[in-house]
């Protein structure tokens, strides 16, 4: 397939397409500040399943709070040895012997450096056991190599090229609950101990023995203190999403300063110390953070369930013969056909399916590899994993499909080399786009990748798009409302919409084979953006100063202004998505027409 740039194609979307930002405005009277990066730094704090939940922006300012007063306590009125003793404290506290304090020295973090990290370490046991990681180069067995951490020592790169020494971009191996095992303690604990103080506690004391001795009373100066022991933890999270979020705001920044996109994308890809540090990052949050905490709302496990549905459990035949009764239907025709419905003359080849063949772009830590029912193909920038093949997708060219039976195109799949410049379209049941689409700076590289999709998928294959936003779910019922229309106009049709607290989540299947890419045709540029899309440089940099934000009520109160529009054309009658569009939607002729 001809193989145009990125450029002249970006040219000729813009030449046609006008881009204007009056979409900011139409977020329906949006406080005036920067569109915060939809990141999700605190994904897994607590319970977030509603999705009602506004919380973008908040930052648990009581908790930080509280660990600040906690800190000026023991600076002001505490010796250094008190300062040392605190989270020892704090981990009695949460004991079952609370109330002991420790009667001997404590080894040194390092002296109990080869026993086995307690069992169950994974377990948030919430109170009761805080148990305590001796080992930080204890790793999770997993069959993964990590890319990234074995790029770093053998280039060695360490990331606080960029990052300042004492940043701690794993937890600290002291700090218990939230923070499993990982395989990057060793590399930045010090620098962490450092950052928080906490390196003299590990070098006097062995927490575990906190609940072992009875001898408060021999060490009148030792005293509680309720620090909240996940804030190190929590701080740590930030820190790893700020790295997320700052490459992000670094490609939007420079694509708005110089414009042409094929050049930033070029540098970009080129800056492999920057990308290294993004994949370690967001391995991390993902070994580390968002994995144990978040069950469900797991974005992979979505996935896993919607593909198991229309796939194995019916749920595309159900489609397919929805969509027959509705020509039917179209055309005034009463009865089913006694032609076999267009699904039997697939079923054959999904009996023969043998795996589920599943395109993980962005795939950086490859969350798909561990289920069967998939074959797998992990492709990304920069891998973090070995399994994860290189593979810019923006640049991938297409090649003629293959016309090979099931059983080939899975040897296919599994003789692939790396790195992959070039795929035959049709060869996927899925495609992921899991946390991929929000990377790039402008809707025109989003649109060209839902583009790729399309023509990568066999025909009533699945797309699912995952996309970060911590709002309410109304809020920005017109963004999704126009990443729908864009998706739909390639030749997809919605399949399944869930908004969690921090993401949408939307499955389209392939309903047309061939791609019908007239989005530039009608003229039409603001599908598929974000609302980080409007933000002035000024903005992005003060993006994460918390500011003023609408309240949940005024929302609502917003919302209701406007007048329903119908939303009840979603295939599966699960959409939980919004009904309630902004006064902008009113006014396009295009969102009116979906
Ligand atoms: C936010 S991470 C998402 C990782 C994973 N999919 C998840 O859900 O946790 C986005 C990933 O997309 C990758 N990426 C960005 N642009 C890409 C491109 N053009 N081709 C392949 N991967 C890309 C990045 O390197 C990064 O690993």
């Amino acid at each position: 397939m001809a193989n145009e740039t990125l450029l002249d194609k970006e040219e000729a979307f813009h030449n046609n397409t006008n881009i204007t930002h009056d979409l900011s405005k139409a977020e329906g009277d949006e406080p005036e500040h920067a569109a915060a990066e939809e990141w999700p730094c605190q994904w897994p704090e607590g319970d977030r399943l509603s999705p009602d939940d506004t919380s973008s922006e908040s930052d648990s300012g009581d908790e930080v709070e509280l660990y600040m007063h906690c800190l000026r306590a023991v600076h002001s009125g505490a010796q250094v040895q008190k300062d040392k003793n605190r989270d020892a404290g704090s981990n009695v506290a949460k004991s079952p012997n609370r109330g002991k304090l420790l009667s001997t020295p404590m080894p040194s973090i390092s002296e109990s450096a080869d026993e086995e990290p307690p069992l169950g370490w994974h377990q948030d046991s919430g109170e009761g056991t805080a148990e305590i990681q001796t080992k930080p180069a204890a790793l999770p067995e997993t069959s993964e190599q990590s890319l990234v951490s074995t790029n770093v020592a053998r280039t060695e790169a360490h990331p606080s090229a960029t990052l300042n020494p004492g940043d701690p971009l794993t937890c600290p191996s002291q700090i218990p609950r939230c923070c499993p095992v990982h395989r990057f303690a060793g590399l930045f604990a010090a620098g962490f101990r450092e950052a928080t103080g906490e390196g003299s506690i590990g070098g006097t004391m062995d927490l575990r023995d906190n609940v072992e001795t009875g001898e408060a009373e021999s060490h009148p100066e030792f005293f509680y203190l309720p620090i909240p022991d996940e804030a190190p933890c929590k701080r740590e999270q930030e820190k790893l999403s700020g790295v997320v979020k700052n490459l992000h705001r670094k490609l939007r920044r420079k694509y708005k300063e110089v414009g042409d996109f094929d050049k930033i994308w070029r540098e970009h890809c080129e800056d492999e110390q920057t990308l290294s540090e993004y994949a370690l990052a967001m391995k991390n949050l993902a070994d580390n953070h968002w994995t144990k905490k978040y069950e469900g709302e797991g974005r992979i496990e979505w996935c896993r369930s919607v593909c198991q549905e229309y796939f194995l459990d019916g749920g595309m035949k159900r489609m397919l013969e929805k969509d027959e009764k509705s020509a039917n239907l179209a055309m005034g025709v009463t009865a089913l056909p006694a032609t076999p419905l267009p699904y039997s003359a697939i079923r054959s080849s999904l009996s023969q399916l043998g795996k589920i063949r599943l395109l993980d772009v962005g795939s950086c830590f490859n969350p798909f590899l561990k289920f069967d029912e998939f074959l797998t193909v992990g492709i990304d920038i920069v891998p973090a994993v070995e399994s994860v093949y290189k593979c810019d997708f923006l640049n991938l060219q297409l090649q003629q499909p293959l016309q090979l039976a099931g059983d080939a195109v899975e040897a296919f799949l599994r003789q692939l080399h790396n790195p992959i410049d070039s795929l035959p379209a049709q060869l996927f049941h899925v495609v992921v786009f899991s946390l991929l689409l929000s990377y790039f700076p402008s809707p025109y590289q989003r649109w060209i990748c839902c583009k790729k999709a399309h023509e990568l998928l066999e025909l009533h294959g699945l797309l699912l798009i995952i996309t970060p936003d911590s709002s309410h779910q109304n809020r920005h019922a017109l963004m999704m409302r126009s990443w729908r229309v864009a998706v739909e106009s390639l030749g997809f049709k919605r399949y399944k919409y869930v908004k969690y607290s921090h993401m949408h989540l939307i499955a389209f299947r392939k309903v047309c084979l061939a791609t019908t890419s007239d989005l530039v045709s009608r003229n039409y540029p603001e599908m598929l953006y974000i609302p980080q899309d409007f933000n002035s440089n000024e903005e992005e940099e003060c993006a994460d100063v918390p500011l003023q934000v609408r309240s949940e009520f005024e929302d609502d109160q917003l919302a209701w202004g406007f007048t329903e529009l119908p939303d009840n054309d979603s295939d599966s009658g699960e959409s939980q998505g919004s009904s309630v569009p902004g006064f902008h939607e009113l006014e396009d002729p295009i969102l009116l027409q979906s």
